[in-house]
This record gives structure tokens, C-alpha cells and sequence, in this order.
């Protein structure tokens, strides 16, 4: 029997809509970005899904996006893990930063390294490969042996953290996961066989 893994970005953020590198600072969910996630709550359970576990970070838009996802499906009295090694990737100095500002005082090649390099972390922050390195761990150890079970998990994370996910189970290269952009709200679910692979992706 296969599992099914269905990863969200939480909805549009406070800091989103203001183009601030956000990080592990804590900002609230928009009007907009609550409505991405109503909506994909609707489309979960317009699809069937019935999840039975239920994952987040331990920031607040992601964990509101849960909620919303939840209330949408109908699904009331779950126990929900909250862990920071699904915490967006941080992004030290930049945190709180307009991009357009950041890219004025360091240059835009530079700036897009740091958000956009594999292994690059922004001044005292973290890359992409620093946060998959506390992300995957924590992903084979909790949540890959209940797929292997055939259970079905829902995840509602951050756009960093779900690229590492996404780049572990897919099989990407550096290159490939970050030409990868997940929009806000935006859900990705995954068929993963008994032996942990992925079986196939499954475009809602
Ligand atoms: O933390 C942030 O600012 C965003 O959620 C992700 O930003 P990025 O697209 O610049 O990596």
C-alpha cells in the first residue's frame, strides 16, 4: 500500500505582501493568503483526501494555514506536531528586509545568491542546504516510516523547507530545485510506495 504526502505553502503573509525577507520572524497570514488556504482546503477535500496526520513549523502562518486547511475539511479534534525543523529557512540579517532595499545596497547578483544559491547562506543565516540539513532528518525520522505505511500526511510548511522536501523526494539537483517556486498556499501531493520512493505526483 502507498502513502500519500501532501505538502502546502501557507498562504500570503503579512511580510509577503510587503516584500520583507521573513525568515523565522513571525508575521500574520493577509486576507489573500487566508483565502489560498480555504481554498486549497476545499480542493483536498474535493479530491478525497482524508489525511491522518498533521504536521507544521512553529510559525504562525504556516500553523494558520493548517488551521484554515482543516476547518475547510471538516477535520476537527486532530493532534498537530508543530517542530521548527520545518521552520522556514532563516534568514539571519536579511529578516525584516525589504528585497528591492536589499538588492539596492548589495547588488541584485548578490542578493540572488543568497536567496537563491544552494549553498550560500545569507549573513547570519541559513541556505538552502543548512535547512535541509535539519529538514530531512526530522522528515525520515517522523514522517517517511508513516508513509511506508500507507497513511497519508499533511504538511503545511514553508517555501525553503518544502524545497528541500521536494528536492529529497523528486531527486532534484541544486539547479533544479531552485528554478523551483512555490507559491503561496500552493499544495504539492506525492503517491510514495512501501519501500519510501515516490510513485508519482499528483497535480490537483
Ligand atoms: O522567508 C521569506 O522571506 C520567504 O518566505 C521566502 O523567501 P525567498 O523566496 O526569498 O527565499
Amino acid at each position: 500500500m502507498s502513502g500519500t504526502l501532501i505538502l502546502v505553502r501557507h498562504g500570503q503573509s503579512d511580510w509577503n505582501l510587503k516584500n520583507l525577507f521573513t525568515g523565522w520572524r513571525n508575521p500574520n497570514l493577509t486576507e489573500k493568503g487566508e483565502g489560498e488556504a480555504r481554498a486549497t482546503g476545499q480542493a483536498l477535500k474535493a479530491g478525497g483526501y482524508a489525511p491522518h496526520l498533521f504536521y507544521t513549523s512553529a510559525l504562525r502562518r504556516a500553523q494558520h494555514t493548517l488551521d484554515l486547511i482543516l476547518e475547510e475539511m471538516g477535520i476537527l479534534n486532530v493532534t498537530i506536531t508543530r517542530n521548527v525543523a520545518l521552520n522556514e529557512r532563516d534568514y539571519g540579517d536579511l529578516s525584516g528586509l525589504n528585497k528591492d532595499d536589499a538588492r539596492e545596497k548589495w547588488g541584485e547578483e548578490q542578493v540572488h545568491i543568497w536567496r537563491r544559491s544552494y549553498d550560500v547562506p545569507p549573513p547570519g543565516g541559513e541556505s538552502l542546504k543548512d535547512t535541509a540539513d535539519r529538514t530531512l532528518p526530522y522528515y525520515e525520522s517522523e514522517i517517511l516510516p508513516q508513509l511506508k505505511a500507507g497513511k497519508t500526511v499533511l504538511i503545511a510548511a514553508h517555501g525553503n523547507s518544502l524545497r528541500a522536501l521536494v528536492m529529497a523526494i523528486e531527486g532534484l539537483t541544486p539547479d533544479e530545485i531552485l528554478a523551483r517556486e512555490i507559491a503561496t498556499g500552493e499544495p504539492t501531493v506525492y503517491r510514495i510506495g512501501p519501500d519510501g520512493k515516490l510513485v508519482e505526483r499528483i497535480i490537483l
